[in-house]
């Protein structure tokens, strides 16, 4: 299977800076692939992001090197426009990329661009309303809804023009728990329902990790450590060095492990966690079978 995204020997570094932002990355992604992207604060996430949808090197300064290649063809070579056709990016700051007076016609606004019909922009919209439970939103503006619901209709317009890929950007970070837990039911029911490549880059770890079917870790401008979720966080000790700080769960049972009470794998999830800390303290009574 060749791969959607092809990254090769890529760096990135922007105009009047001392380093590299991004420094001889090489990634392959996979269509259906649901991927999480995460890392300390300037390890390059949001430049890789911009470099997916070609903004880089299109809209900023800097030197290039290497390639990325989106379906076979490197994002310089897209006719303008038709890369963000295949690439959706949703930013952590919604606000900036809304034009339209009401939500309904924020979404409707990237459809008609697209040329499509007025009976597949309604159904389009019907489709996306549905998903990211929008309808009471869709007569008001854009400005007068909160942030929360603000990030799902920034999802929502990048939804419904159904790119191949899709590029999420913190899309939680301004968010409370509640807005953020509704944004990744969204993102699960994605994954379930679509055959969609999605990209999440993201610091809520909780939310990300029983999504994501890998997981890359950048620290300054290179891939760290990459790998299957279960895989990834199992090197905890390079992750907390990185300045990543895992599921509490997981660092409980990290901390098990380094007193020796514990040597199975690390739980990702609080459920799992559960399920092993029977198996410790009761090992007769627990239908856990160990790693
Ligand atoms: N427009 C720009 N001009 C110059 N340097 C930039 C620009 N944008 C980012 N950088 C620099 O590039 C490096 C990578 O930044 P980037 O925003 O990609 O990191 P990040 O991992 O997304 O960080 P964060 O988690 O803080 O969003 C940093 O050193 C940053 O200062």
């Amino acid at each position: 299977m060749s791969a959607i995204i092809e990254i090769r020997d890529y760096s990135w570094q922007y105009l009047n800076t001392e380093n590299p932002a991004l420094n001889g990355i090489n990634l392959d992604i996979y269509e259906g692939e649901f991927v999480g992207i995460i890392g300390p604060n300037g390890a390059g996430k949001t430049t890789l992001a911009l470099s997916l949808d070609g903004l880089i090197p299109g809209q900023y300064h800097g030197v290039k090197q290497g390639t990325v290649k989106v379906m076979g063809k490197e994002v310089e070579a897209y006719p303008r426009g038709e890369l963000q056709r295949q690439v959706g990016v949703v930013f952590s700051d919604p606000e900036a990329q809304f034009t339209a007076m009401t939500v309904e016609d924020e979404l409707v606004f990237g459809l008609e661009n697209l040329g499509l019909s007025i009976p597949e922009i309604r159904e389009r919209l019907e489709w996306v309303t549905e998903l990211t439970a929008l309808k009471s939103l869709l007569p008001k503006p854009p400005y007068e809804i909160s942030g929360g619901q603000k990030q799902r209709v920034a999802l929502a317009a990048v939804l419904a023009m159904m790119p191949k890929i899709m590029v999420l950007d913190e899309p939680t970070s301004m968010l409370d728990p509640v807005s953020r837990k509704r944004i990744f039911e969204v993102l699960g029911r994605l994954k379930r329902e679509q055959n969609n490549t999605v990209i999440v880059i993201e610091h809520s770890l909780e939310n990300l990790i029983p999504l994501a079917d890998r997981m890359i870790l950048l620290s300054e401008g290179q891939v760290a450590l990459q790998g299957p979720t279960r895989t990834f966080f199992q090197q905890i000790a390079l992750l907390l060095e990185k300045g990543i700080y895992p599921p509490e769960a997981m660092q409980f049972f990290y901390r098990l492990v380094q007193r020796q009470w514990y040597n199975g794998d690390l739980p990702l999830t609080l459920d799992e966690a559960a399920e092993r800390l029977e198996h410790v303290l009761m090992p007769r009574h627990s239908t856990y079978q160990g790693s």
